[in-house]
């Protein structure tokens, strides 16, 4: 089946012009700010994982992008357009967080009714398939397990083929297997051209499927780049080392460290330059039980969020010194 994106304008995803835009975006309950002056450009043909705290702001933004809260300032667009115009054109499909289970409907009759309220829905079987639900096809709906109506809610959101998919915390019910499941389903849907954002919790899910990590920390951008690109930036490398009864006193001045903690008999330096660090060490006789390894995204996403809803880092685009100073200053809470 020819893709979405290309099938309906002659734009293929990848390369095919911005599919959603927001400027200035902010988003207040009362007196509770959610979102603060976000400014984000996602390219269509993008998988862009969302990643912050509990709190950080990323249902709020999720929900603004699919016009189902008016931002309290600014403007979202979505192929150019108001959200629900591209929602009304069967562009935009969404699994958010708390979707119901229909009763005494099969899966295919649910998928089936579903793609009919679209004006170009994907093939019914095909949608199926890429959800996983082929062998459940014929299962009430109301008698799966907690994981297969999780692919339901997938399949719900392909029924329309959009070309944009939002997924608010995709995985947050599944299992190991039907997680594997899922994003193998994901990464199919992903090459065909067609936009994901998804938020998430998971360290380690917008690491491997992400093009793209935005890091959300008390309504604002902290951080926006490839997984490479953001540990790159605030990771380093982390340097540990056996003490002996040495002073610590010297190692937050050594070349390339920003951030020192001490477990026990044990130092570990956060390092942007590891080997100007580890010829520093060896000039001070530290190097027993020397380690070097490179700075996970658990590492980096710590080193960038403030752990509060009220974070002070500066959005995107002026994002790189601001936020790099931002976690530059947490990171040396936190190694
Ligand atoms: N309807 C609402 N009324 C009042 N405050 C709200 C409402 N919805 C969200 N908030 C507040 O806005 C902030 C952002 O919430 P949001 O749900 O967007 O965060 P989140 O990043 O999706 O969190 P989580 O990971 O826990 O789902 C939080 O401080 C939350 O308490």
């Amino acid at each position: 089946m020819e893709p979405a994106a290309t099938r309906r304008n002659g734009v293929g995803g990848a390369g095919g012009g911005t599919a959603v835009t927001f400027r200035g975006v902010t988003r207040s309950y009362g007196g509770v700010r959610a979102v603060q002056g976000l400014d984000l450009d996602i390219a269509a043909g993008e998988t862009v994982a969302l990643l912050g705290r509990n709190g950080a702001g990323k249902s709020t933004t999720l929900n603004m992008l699919l016009g189902l809260q008016p931002p309290s300032t600014g403007t979202v667009r979505l192929f150019g357009g108001t959200p629900e115009s591209a929602v009304r054109a069967g562009r935009v499909g969404a699994m958010l967080q708390d979707g119901k289970a229909v009763p005494r409907v099969t899966v295919r009759e649910l998928i089936t009714f579903v793609a009919a309220t679209y004006p170009a829905p994907m093939d019914v079987t095909e949608t199926l398939e890429l959800a996983g639900l082929a062998e459940f096809a014929g299962r009430r709906v109301d008698r799966l397990s907690g994981g297969q109506a999780q692919r339901v809610r997938f399949a719900v959101a392909l029924a329309g083929n959009p070309e944009l998919l939002v997924l608010d915390e995709p995985t947050a019910a599944l299992d190991v297997d039907a997680r594997r499941t899922f994003w193998r389903a994901m990464r199919g849907y992903a090459r065909r051209g067609n936009t994901l954002v998804f938020s998430t919790h998971y360290l380690e899910e917008a690491d491997d499927h992400a093009d793209r990590i935005v890091v959300i920390d008390g309504g604002r951008v902290v951080a926006d780049g490839s997984s490479e690109a953001l540990k790159r930036r605030t990771g380093g490398s982390l340097v540990s080392f056996d003490l002996r009864g040495a002073p610590s006193a010297p190692l937050p001045a050594l070349p390339g460290v920003r951030a020192v903690e001490i477990r026990g008999d044990r130092a570990l330096l956060r390092t942007a330059d590891s080997d100007a660090t580890v010829v520093a060490l060896a000039g001070l006789d530290l190097v027993h039980g020397l380690q070097v390894t490179p700075a996970s995204l658990e590492d980096t996403f710590l080193a960038l969020t403030s752990g509060g809803t009220t974070g002070a880092a500066t959005a995107e685009p002026a994002a790189g010194a601001a936020a790099e100073s931002a976690a530059t200053a947490s990171a040396k809470e936190t190694v």
